[in-house]
């Protein structure tokens, strides 16, 4: 049995989802250091002569895949999409994900909604019994961070979690902002009881833009361990656009 570092892991569920790439085909492109590879793979095989056209969720994804010479579009220009494939920070048996830990949670969640498939990467550490290990990203507007913050609060409570809800930085005293130009809340509320009813009363704060919640949109998640490659809900053969 081989034994992968948690990067190695990383590569080889990239790896696997590259096999569902088909020419023509219009991608979704996650962010992320899973993504990451993703795309690192994807601009070999570009490189090679694959045609395909691809909107990445951030500007981070956007520089990598340009660098590489992959024909990128926007979700404008293109609103429909075959695939896509993006990282998560946890993910359980149900296919429920919680994303944003690099902050590109809503472009990943307009990418992931308006794919035909949406198909996670993933290394074992991020599969999860119980939602909530990693703090939940919700991206709110600057105007009214308070406000917001206080309704964040009572909403979680109401669906059974409680804890810290912290403003993200980028350094001392210097918050991080989005590609969006908004602020990340994380919330550091532990185990999620009622991820739907949380995702759902979460959505209708009007200072929330999105959370990281993503519930019903993969398909499947490929994971890689140590054991080797783990498929989590069903990968179905892509068909050629
Ligand atoms: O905002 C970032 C994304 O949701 C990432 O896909 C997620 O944080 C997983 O990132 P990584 O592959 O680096 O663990």
């Amino acid at each position: 049995m081989t034994t992968l570092s948690p990067d190695e892991a990383k590569r080889a569920a990239a790896a696997e989802a590259i096999k569902l790439v088909r020419p023509g085909m219009k991608l979704g492109l996650g962010t992320g250091s899973t993504a990451r590879h993703f795309v690192d793979l994807l601009g070999g095989l570009v490189a090679a002569g694959l045609d395909v056209l691809c909107v990445p969720t951030s500007e981070e994804t956007r520089a990598q895949a340009a660098a590489l010479g992959v024909a990128l579009t926007t979700i404008d220009a293109e609103p429909e999409l075959d695939l896509t494939v993006d990282g998560a920070d946890e993910f359980d048996d149900s296919l429920r994900l919680v994303k944003g830990g690099g902050g590109a949670l809503l472009r990943e969640k307009i990418v992931a909604t308006a794919s035909k498939t949406m198909v996670v990467i993933a290394d074992v550490s991020k599969h999860v019994e119980i939602m909530g290990k990693f703090p939940l990203p919700v991206e709110v507007t600057r105007f009214g961070l308070e406000a917001t913050r206080r309704l964040i609060r009572a909403r979680a409570e109401e669906a059974g979690c409680a804890g810290e809800i912290v403003l993200r930085d980028k350094g001392p005293g210097q918050p991080f902002i989005t590609d969006n130009g908004n602020f990340i809340l994380d919330c550091h509320f532990g185990a999620l009881p009622r991820p739907e009813q949380l995702a759902q009363d979460l959505s209708a704060i009007p200072g929330v833009v999105e959370h990281g919640l993503f519930i019903g949109l993969a398909k499947a998640v490929i994971c890689a361990g140590p054991g080797g490659i783990e498929i989590f809900g069903r990968l179905e053969a892509q068909a050629p656009p």
